[in-house]
């Protein structure tokens, strides 16, 4: 009988483009124009193989082999959303690292409605531009003792959040280097503002039926403020989401960048904003917070 074993391997090489463009077998990598150029493409390299003992020494091997780029985010991506392309994850490294040095170490504060992505957009920033990822709701959480969002509003109410979500923006705001991901409702504080100001204030605008879809999708449980609609999880969803929004939009159009989902599939020529990736926002973000910094400070050039 045959016993099966799998064996992982992993290390990162570079790829030598243009050995790979020759070759066509079953399964190779294609790369797109833009790519083609680079010589050499630096990648990291996950393999299972299953390895197969038995007698007949030449029975086939199943090699499974995926790559991205090493220390791109691509992996960090949570799960349903769209995944980047390797062009993608080249234009964001670029464009970081050409914003980077003019933000001084000043923290960008991600602001939008809940399920906009602050948290999976955040992330990524964090990871390119080498800055810490701080999501407040998690450090809220942690401050009342692991007690979940949902449970401090339904054990303590709504103001008693509100005064640690303040708190803890006021700790963030003495530090640097930091991305953080803000709850939908922290900019209805002007107390809020006076800290996020000391950094780089973002908006992603999302429309609400992709935010409702998303949410529906994932379900309320962990958004208290959703909780009391009736009717489908669509439906209740987007309807409260609508509410909070008419409450809310002129407070987000305070943040300095406003990062447009429509604006994004509209230049990428996308016509589903379902279709932009987290990685295509991040690169909107620091495309957005280099048009601010420049008109900061007018001779800032890129
Ligand atoms: N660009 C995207 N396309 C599709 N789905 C996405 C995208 N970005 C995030 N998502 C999904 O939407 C959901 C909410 O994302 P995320 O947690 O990042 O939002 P958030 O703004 O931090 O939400 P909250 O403020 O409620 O914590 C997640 O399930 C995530 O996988
Ligand atoms: O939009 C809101 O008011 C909220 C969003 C979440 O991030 C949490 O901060 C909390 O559920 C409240």
């Amino acid at each position: 009988m045959e016993a099966k074993m799998a064996q992982s391997l992993q290390f990162s090489t570079w790829i030598d483009s243009e050995k790979m463009m020759g070759r066509k077998p079953a399964g190779s990598v294609r790369f797109s124009q833009r790519l083609k150029k680079q010589s050499k493409l630096p990648v990291l390299v996950s393999a299972r193989v299953p390895t197969t003992t038995s007698s007949n020494r030449h029975s086939k091997v199943d090699l499974v082999v995926s790559c991205s780029y090493k220390n791109f985010p691509g992996s960090t991506l949570e799960s349903g959303s769209p995944h980047a392309s390797v062009e993608e994850d080249l234009i964001l490294k670029n464009k970081s690292e050409e914003v980077e040095p003019y933000l001084s170490g000043r923290c960008i504060y991600l602001v939008g409605m809940m399920g906009s992505g602050k948290t999976t957009v955040g992330k990524i920033l964090s990871q390119v531009l080498g800055y810490t990822f701080f999501d407040c709701d998690t450090l809220i959480e942690g401050e009342v003792h692991g007690t979940s969002v949902a449970e401090i509003f339904k054990l303590y109410g709504e103001a008693f959040f509100r005064d640690k979500e303040t708190e803890v923006l006021q700790r963030l705001s003495l530090m640097r280097r930091l991305v953080v991901s803000t709850g939908g409702g922290a900019v209805v504080r002007p107390i809020n503002w006076s800290y996020m100001q000391k950094g780089i204030s973002v908006w992603l605008d999302v429309p609400l039926e992709a935010l409702a879809e998303r949410i529906a999708a994932v379900g309320t449980g962990s958004r208290p403020l959703l909780h009391h609609e009736t009717g489908d999880a669509y439906t209740k969803t987007y309807n409260r989401l609508s509410m909070l929004f008419e409450e809310r939009s002129g407070s987000y159009a305070n943040a300095n960048a406003r990062v447009c989902l429509e604006n994004i599939a509209t230049k990428l020529g996308q016509r589903d904003v379902s279709d932009v990736t987290p990685t295509a926002i991040a690169i909107e973000a620091l495309e957005q917070i280099s048009i601010f910094l420049k008109g900061e400070d007018g001779h800032v050039t890129f």
